[in-house]
């Protein structure tokens, strides 16, 4: 059996939902394709995101939001804690979601708006026509059959297979792999509209530890650690075990997740013929947060808004869909994602004693300052030696 659409989007999470709603949304054709039989879980997520993003996709919707948070902790190695209020803490507060909720929302609003979508739905290999991709094979309930499409979306997410299948370097270096545990406690006490980092090489070496909180007495509690030491005792749930049992002894584990964020570059091309690539498949989580909801929801849109330009003008190639590529690199979120790579390769490398300076400093910063950019500054100014290793950060300055 063969089916045909103007557009194949692979994977069901914010990218792929966002990419098929918009195409729909223009009348052209579409099918959505997930691997797992529900979309939304199991939650590989803190679930957290800033207000203001949101609000660029849709309103906001007590169903699928946990937690409404007012402010932020950032806790250095030797305990001192400064808090982040709200007219200083600026994107980082926001919502926790319940991703199970939110995921399926955005799927529903594809469907709604007249994409296909299949569950359950894997897609297992690309044809290929003349060197470009033209569809996919897709295996669901034990059947194979093919999807011819003029235009392929990937958005498989961090384990994304699709676009190497095709022929793109998608190769994530293992150091740049940060690996995550979390836990969904119930029973601790935190405070319900802050969420908490914890910083220092004993905590999470070249990571953090976060508590999102999701009500009362309940939070997602979860590490992720900077590719190094493995074995017994490193791994990233031995380091978060450590944390929970000094911080929580009486908290409940409801919970358990692992999963794997990329903090390196971005793809160094995220189009090709009659394809694009968009969200964790293109690498375009933070590397410093390891967000990446709305990188995803934002190049889900513009690939799709893309790729309905190119089709009306009856051209798919590589070249006439390059605007995507060079529309993401530029955006807000392109130049975070250039500025923080940088960032985070001089933040893995700190030391206890030079995070301890920094948590320190930055509590002296006058609040209504409080910006990524004098997070930086602060930064040079407890490192004078960092300077050098930051040079190259001055464009962004
Ligand atoms: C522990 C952890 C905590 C995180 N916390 C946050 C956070 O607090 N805030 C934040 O903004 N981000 C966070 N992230 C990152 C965030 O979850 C991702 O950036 C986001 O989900 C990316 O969306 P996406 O649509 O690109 O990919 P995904 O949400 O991963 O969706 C990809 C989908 O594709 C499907 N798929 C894969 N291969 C195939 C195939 N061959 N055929 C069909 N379907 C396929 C997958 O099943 C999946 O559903 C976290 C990640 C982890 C691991």
């Amino acid at each position: 059996m063969k089916r045909q659409y103007d557009m194949l989007v692979i994977g069901g999470g914010p990218g792929g939902a966002l990419a098929a709603k918009t195409v729909a949304e223009k009348g052209l054709s579409v099918c959505l394709v997930e691997k797992r039989p529900a979309i939304g879980t199991p939650v590989r997520c803190a679930e957290g995101i800033g207000k203001e993003l949101l609000t660029d996709f849709l309103p906001p919707d007590p169903k699928w939001i946990a937690t409404e948070i007012e402010r932020a902790e950032l806790v250095a190695p030797d305990d001192f804690s400064m808090l982040l209020e709200p007219k200083m803490a600026g994107s980082e507060v926001g919502y926790v979601l319940d991703r199970k909720v939110f995921d399926r929302e955005l799927v529903w609003k594809a469907a709604e708006a007249g994409a296909e979508t299949y569950v359950k739905a894997r897609a297992t290999a690309p044809i290929m026509k003349n060197g470009a991709v033209a569809g996919a094979v897709i295996e669901q309930h034990g059947q194979t059959y093919e999807v011819d499409a003029k235009v392929t979306i990937a958005a498989d997410g961090i384990e994304s297979k699709f676009s190497k299948w095709a022929g793109i370097d998608t190769t994530v270096p293992l150091r740049e792999i940060e690996t995550c545990a979390q836990y969904l406690m119930t029973g601790i006490d935190i405070d319900p509209q802050m969420t908490s980092f914890f910083l220092g090489n004993e905590v999470a070496p070249a990571g953090y530890v976060w508590i999102f909180p999701k009500g009362e007495g309940l939070a997602n509690v979860g590490i992720g650690i900077g590719g190094g030491k493995s074995g017994a005792g490193h791994r990233a749930k031995d380091f978060l075990d450590r944390f929970v049992k000094r911080k929580f002894p009486q908290g409940r584990i409801i919970e358990l997740i692992v999963g794997g964020v990329s903090v390196c570059k971005p793809l160094s091309c995220t189009v090709a013929d009659n394809m694009l690539i968009v969200g964790d498949a293109a690498r375009l989580s933070d590397p410093i947060t390891g967000g990446g909801i709305y990188n995803a929801m934002y190049t889900g849109r513009l690939a799709a808004e893309t790729a309905v330009t190119a089709l009306e003008m009856g051209d798919t190639s590589k070249a006439a869909l390059m605007p995507y590529d060079a529309e993401w690199r530029v955006s807000k979120m392109g130049k975070a994602l250039e500025r923080n790579y940088a960032v985070k390769e001089v933040f893995v490398k700190l030391s206890d004693e030079k995070l301890n300076a920094i948590v320190h400093s930055i509590a002296k910063i006058d609040l209504d300052e409080f910006s990524t950019l004098t997070l930086i500054t602060e930064l040079i100014k407890a490192n004078p030696s960092l300077l050098l290793e930051l040079k190259h950060l001055r464009s962004f300055l």
